[in-house]
């Protein structure tokens, strides 16, 4: 838009402070400030927030915009200071800019790790983990309901899913107390924490030059001591080729074209597998189980729907999941109503467009805010009521009115991955266990958070089908 004058852009809400601009307005959750302020300024408007402009777009009409007509304009990311040390020097998937070296990666994880051929060959991996967690759930519960925790088995569920992926290691759980599965536990501890903090000097460069809060030096020195933990590992496979993990895959790779395939390549693909593939998927299954202990009789039917098609002599398996469509509906609605990345990721207009009718300035950072899409009375009947059974009267959910996982060139690779480690450990948990909540209140899902405020605990009692399997001779 040459001239700054005449363009049109999306609403704001006043007043919009010198230098601070809309930051004022920003209360935790977001997406909660975000569809209050729609609700007076519309389905699309702007903050200003110092050097940045940023546009929240929260219709399906506009969604549709974003990523059908307009989605190679904002296939772009913001340069957000964790890009640099989290993400390799922009280098990886999540946070690499649109162009070659994304579109590089993007074709090399689908094929090398997003692939039906790469997923099913990791299958044993997810059974086994599964069948861990409930091996260790029957040690307490076999004999009568036993309370029990859930978040934290979920999490080291989603870890060791993916580092023995990745490296062949479980680094998670009560059995780890190596060295090695410490120091690991530690740093990732951390590094999320420091991760999923918004740092203001991405929007106040001035406060970068000063370090506010010294972020950028925390950052630094844990991204140095993360990417020693990952160059360790490959140097460790590269030593020993004997492994069928994604990090021999790789490295093979590297032989025939090194100039592609580097270790930081590499380890790029490591971190963006832990962040983008643990905690998404494990909120998930938290709130899904939160939701079936509030609501008991959804949880009955799910189990007829696994007794009926799985039968009582044996353990649910993956390739049950695609036939149990009431199991299916419950893990869409639980993306309805709890989407781990309410607002997406951020995406940022590599040049002037349009959006709403509105002039969208090349370098907005662009934010859909799903939850607010996925609550909103004009898409959805009753839409604050858990009721998977939405589904079937729907039948064909348009992917502008759920959307979980983001739409188009940009959106998430994992999805495949996450279903199925999602759907078998909660089709595992319902086949083979009595639930019940801890005392007669609801498990507290408060709105707008997508995990429960506390840990989730149930109490649960081996079902006849886990014990014969269990104590039947191999
Ligand atoms: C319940 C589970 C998950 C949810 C809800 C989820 C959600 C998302 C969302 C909303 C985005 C951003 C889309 C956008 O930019 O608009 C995304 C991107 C991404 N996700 Fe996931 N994700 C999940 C699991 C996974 C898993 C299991 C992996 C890998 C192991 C993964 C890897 C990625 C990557 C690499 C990107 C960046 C894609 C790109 O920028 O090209 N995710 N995910």
């Amino acid at each position: 838009f040459s001239s700054k004058g005449k363009r049109k852009l999306p609403p704001s809400p006043a007043p919009a402070l010198p230098l601070l601009g809309h930051l004022h307005h920003l209360k935790l959750p977001l997406h909660q400030t975000y569809h209050n302020l729609s609700k007076n300024l519309g389905p699309i408007f702007s903050l200003r927030f110092g050097t940045r402009l940023m546009v929240v777009v929260s219709s399906p009409a506009i969604v549709e915009e974003c990523f059908t007509k307009n989605d190679l304009v904002l296939a772009n990311r913001p340069r957000f200071i964790t890009g640099k040390y989290i993400g390799y020097n922009y280098t990886s998937l999540v946070v690499s800019p649109y162009g070659e070296c994304w579109r590089s990666l993007r074709r090399l994880t689908t094929v090398e790790i997003f692939s039906s051929a790469r997923l099913n060959m990791f299958q044993s991996i997810r059974h086994d983990e599964v069948r861990l967690m409930l091996r260790r759930l029957y040690k307490n519960s076999y004999q009568d309901f036993a309370r029990v925790e859930l978040r934290s088995r979920f999490a080291d569920l989603t870890f060791n899913n993916i580092t023995r992926m990745v490296a062949g290691k479980r680094y998670f759980g009560e059995d780890e107390e190596n060295e090695e599965a410490k120091q690991f536990r530690e740093l990732i501890d951390e590094v999320f924490k420091l991760n999923g903090v918004s740092n203001p000097a991405d929007f106040f460069p001035v406060l970068r030059w000063i370090d506010y809060k010294g972020y950028e030096k925390n950052l630094a020195r844990l991204s140095a001591k993360m990417d020693s933990f990952l160059q360790g590992l490959i140097d460790e496979h590269k030593r020993d080729k004997s492994g069928n993990t994604m990090i021999d895959h790789l490295i093979t790779l590297q032989e025939s074209k090194p100039e592609f395939y580097t270790d930081v390549i590499i380890k790029g693909i490591i971190m963006v597998m832990l962040f983008g593939g643990t905690e998404t998927a494990s909120a998930t299954m938290e709130c899904a189980m939160s939701a079936l202990l509030n609501h008991p009789e959804k949880l009955d039917k799910a189990r007829a729907e696994i007794d009926n098609l799985v039968g009582k002599d044996r353990l649910i398996n993956e390739s049950d999941l695609s036939k149990l469509p009431f199991l299916q509906n419950i893990i869409l609605e639980t993306f309805r109503l709890f989407p781990p990345a309410p607002l997406l990721l951020p995406h940022e207009a590599s040049a002037d467009c349009k959006l709403g009718g509105y002039d969208i300035p090349q370098g907005t950072i662009v934010q859909v805010n799903a939850w607010a899409i996925h609550r909103d009375p004009m898409v959805w009947d009753d839409p604050t009521s858990f009721s998977p059974e939405r589904f079937e009267e729907a039948g064909e959910v348009g992917a502008t009115k759920l959307l979980p996982f983001g739409m188009g060139r940009r959106s998430c690779p994992g999805n495949g991955l996450a279903n199925r480690v999602v759907g078998l450990t909660l089709g595992s948990l319902i086949q083979c266990f009595e639930w019940q909540r801890i005392d007669d209140g609801l498990v507290d899902l408060a709105e707008g958070i997508s995990q429960p405020k506390m840990p989730l605990e149930g109490r649960c009692k081996a079902r006849d089908v886990l014990h014969k399997v269990l104590t039947q001779p191999a």
